[in-house]
């Protein structure tokens, strides 16, 4: 009988990493899952955060208040990962600190300990027969009584690695961090690198290394963690992962570049239950309704009236009774009530804004925290200094117009009312936001700034369902499109084929 094994233990989990230097935050509450026997890909454009965490996490920075962190299932200070463990967790910089004029086994006894006989004299031969066999261990054969600087470049990252794995008490359950090792390497030289790696993995190691080549994730690692302005915004297995879904994951939409979030981002679980999962939905007119939505991306929804399609909105969230089917969000199943959606951070924006939307009697201010102040404070407003600082930083991102938390939301143009529904939600970085035709009576500019939200919202990691009657809409907004017809699933339009005129012929059948 085949069994399936657990997921390896978790040697390292880093939460809510921070690290701000003058002027300049390098790391905003990134996170850091690194399981037993791994190559683990450290990932991110330049000035991410990549090195900055592992120097956090080596002692040369200390971070901001805040971070939580579980070394070996102990809970430590960031900055104390490897200075609590310095037996279980080496570091390899960036810069290897090897002695080029030096030979392999001096630079070895340089870097951890000497061997020597009783009076203090150094015992050579037994110094280059312990050099040889750590770099043997990593597949590098070579003379220890070699200048390093003699040696080609991978067998530098070699020695380097074997020097910093030296101070380790033993492999198996250790922990190696690894600061770009292969930057200057010609790619053959990649490998010999990659198979040390491997090496130590195998032997019961988790190695976490910083690189650029995307080649070498696919190849040769395990799983992967990828930094975005110092956040995380993905974390997973590397099976299955193609090369230019690993590059958007890089770099991101570059929509959401300028808009920040105070909420906490949420990695994308790349190998996790999908965001969304809905399965033989039924309604009223919905009749048999199936699909999956990950974190990430932007699920449209087309169809005529009738189709369903005004019924799925409120069916997702309980605000109608499901007749049958389940919804899950992140492989849990979602409870028919809209308090159970609210609690498992189900967002909602109904298409019917003036009954269900907004407080039309309450200010922009109160309209844009009542959920969450509601259900901490059992009704009660919260006014604090701290809301309101961040109702403002939502009122400048969304751009609404007056930009004024008391003013009563009555008193807003249509767009911007909805601008405000929106921030509600997004405030709270949702795990998953439907849109039930959010652009209703929406003009042209506010359209744009919400499409940009929306978009933004994904690229943090929320799923986003885009209920439209809007064919344009859908295809500007969404990444891929299901049309509904009689209450089912008619057509799914994905890539190229999302245009308008498409989403049209297939609304209509
Ligand atoms: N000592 C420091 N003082 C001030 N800012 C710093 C310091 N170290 C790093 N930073 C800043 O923090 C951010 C993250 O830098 P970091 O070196 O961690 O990026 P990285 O992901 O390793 O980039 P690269 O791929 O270029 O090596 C950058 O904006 C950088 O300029």
């Amino acid at each position: 009988m085949a069994t399936i094994s657990p997921p390896a233990e978790l040697l390292l989990e880093v939460e809510s990493l921070s690290k701000t230097f003058p002027g300049q935050v390098a790391l905003d509450r990134a996170s850091l899952h690194v399981r037993r026997g791994e190559v683990h890909a450290l990932l991110g454009l330049n000035g991410s955060g990549k090195s900055t965490m592992i120097k956090v996490l080596s002692g040369y920075h200390r971070e901001d208040e805040g971070s939580v962190v579980r070394l070996f299932g102990t809970a430590v200070p960031a900055h104390q990962v490897r200075p609590s463990h310095p037996r279980r967790v080496a570091v390899l910089h960036q810069d290897l600190g090897l002695l080029p004029g030096m030979s392999v086994a001096e630079n070895m006894g340089i870097g951890t300990a000497f061997r020597r006989s009783a009076t203090g004299r150094i015992r050579w031969r037994e110094q280059r027969s312990e050099a040889a066999a750590a770099c043997r261990r990593l597949g590098l054969e070579v003379d220890p009584s070699l200048p390093v600087g003699a040696l080609d470049a991978s067998a530098q990252v070699l020695v380097g690695l074997a020097r910093a794995i030296a101070s380790l008490e033993r492999i198996e359950g250790s922990l190696v961090f690894a600061d770009e090792p292969t930057a200057a390497l010609a790619h053959r030289d990649v490998d010999r690198v990659f198979a040390g790696f491997r090496e130590l993995a195998t032997a019961g190691a988790s190695v976490v290394v910083v690189t650029h080549r995307l080649e070498e994730v696919i190849s040769y690692c395990d799983a992967l963690t990828v930094l975005r302005d110092g956040r995380t915004v993905a974390e997973g297995r590397t099976a299955g992962l193609e090369r230019a879904e690993l590059a958007s994951l890089l770099t991101g939409s570059t929509d959401g570049a300028d808009l920040g979030s105070e909420g906490q981002a949420r990695p994308i679980v790349l190998d996790g239950p999908p965001a969304l999962r809905v399965h033989r939905l039924r309604g009223r007119v919905v009749e048999s309704l199936s699909f999956e939505v990950p974190a990430g991306e932007v699920l449209g929804i087309a169809g005529l009236v009738g189709s369903g399609r005004e019924e799925l909105g409120p069916l997702l969230v309980g605000a109608v009774p499901r007749v049958a089917g389940e919804v899950c969000v992140v492989g849990t199943v979602l409870g028919p009530t809209p308090r159970a959606a609210t609690r498992a951070g189900v967002g909602f924006v109904p298409a019917d804004r003036k009954r269900h939307g907004i407080l039309a009697t309450m200010s922009v201010g109160q309209n844009m925290t009542v959920n969450k102040e509601i259900a901490r404070l059992g009704g009660a407003w919260l006014d604090s200094g701290l809301a309101r600082a961040e109702v403002d930083q939502w009122i400048d991102r969304v751009r609404l117009d007056p930009p004024d938390r008391r003013r009563r939301i009555s008193l807003l143009s249509g767009g911007n009312q909805q601008k405000v529904v929106l921030a509600r939600w997004l405030r709270r970085s949702p795990r998953i936001l439907v849109l039930d035709d959010p652009m209703q009576g929406v003009d042209v500019a506010a359209k744009r700034a919400i499409y940009r939200i929306v978009r933004a919202a994904a690229a943090e990691g929320s799923a986003i369902v885009l209920i439209s009657s809007d064919a344009t809409e859908l295809a500007e907004a969404a990444d891929r499109v299901l049309v509904l017809r009689d209450g089912r699933v008619g057509a799914e339009l994905t890539g190229q084929e999302r245009t308008s005129e498409r989403i049209v012929m297939e609304v209509e059948g």
